[in-house]
């Protein structure tokens, strides 16, 4: 169920008088995307990028933080449009700011696992490759049956990312085949730390940001303020909605909190 305003309002009063030194954190689909058939079709919900700009001169940082490419967050969110936002890509191994991409080179299995992952696709009808760049999702929302295909799926995933040196992410009704040695909790830390940050609110819906949640709780105990908000919807991760703060309605919610944010004293 989703926050009423009296309780978005009561979570956000620690950092009343601290936006100022507060990193805003969020994740794309699902939380400022609704979550549509196919990945090219998502779209950051209507409002989001005016709300974004009422709230990145006020904070410390407003970062994206997402499983997507990078650029591709951007073009899909119409996040050029807001000066000042940086994007953190596939899981922070990219950091889009200001229309510079920094980018390591492609890790070799990538290539070998792409191949084997369209291979895998061909013989089960609805499922996508979704070709990354640097890594590699198999969708199956789109299959008769979703989670049974998932579940065919990951054994072949799993070994995939174990012979090529990758990392196994699930998500909603994905998973993604990338690069190890990063996550969502590192690109956190690092986001508070190049900041100086006192305060940080982190918003996400998945599996993929349960990383950045255990980061928000490890950095509370150097003195950190840490929200966790939920972006709930059927689908949501149940350990982050029972680990969050918050919970609120999908994007349309995190807009909700984003707005009333505004509202405090630097
Ligand atoms: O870290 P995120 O920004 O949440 O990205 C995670 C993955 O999201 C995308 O897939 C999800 O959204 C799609 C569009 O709504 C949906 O069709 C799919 O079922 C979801 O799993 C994206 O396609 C992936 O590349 C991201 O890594």
């Amino acid at each position: 169920m989703s926050a009423e305003p009296a309780e978005i309002r009561a979570a956000l009063e620690p950092l009343e008088g601290r936006l100022v030194d507060t990193v805003v954190a969020l994740d794309f689909d699902g939380v400022l995307a609704p979550i549509v058939e196919r990945p090219e079709d998502a779209t950051a919900l209507p409002g989001t990028t005016a709300t974004l700009r009422s709230l990145v001169e006020r904070v410390a940082q407003i970062a994206v933080v997402t499983g997507r490419p990078a650029t591709d967050a951007v073009r899909l969110g119409a996040l050029d449009t807001v000066p000042g936002v940086v994007v953190l890509g596939h899981y922070g191994l990219q950091r889009w700011d200001a229309g510079r991409l920094d980018s390591p080179d492609l890790e070799v299995g990538v290539p070998i696992v792409r191949e084997r992952a369209f291979e895998l696709a061909a013989t089960r009808p609805g499922v996508y490759v979704e070709d990354k760049g640097h890594s590699v999702a198999l969708h199956t929302r789109n299959a008769a049956d979703p989670g049974g295909v998932l579940e065919d799926l990951r054994p072949h995933a799993e070994a995939l990312a174990a012979e090529n040196g990758l990392q196994l992410t699930p998500g909603r009704f994905v998973l993604e085949l990338r690069p190890a040695g990063v996550d969502k909790g590192a690109a956190l830390r690092s986001l508070v730390e190049q900041t100086g940050a006192t305060a940080v609110l982190y918003a996400g819906d998945d599996l993929g940001d349960l990383p950045a949640v255990t980061a928000v709780r490890e950095l509370a105990a150097s003195g950190v303020i840490g929200l966790v908000v939920c972006a709930d919807a059927e689908e949501a991760s149940a350990e982050l909605r029972t680990a969050a703060d918050l919970v609120v309605d999908g994007p349309a919610g995190v807009q909700e909190v984003l707005r009333e944010l505004a509202t405090l004293a630097s």
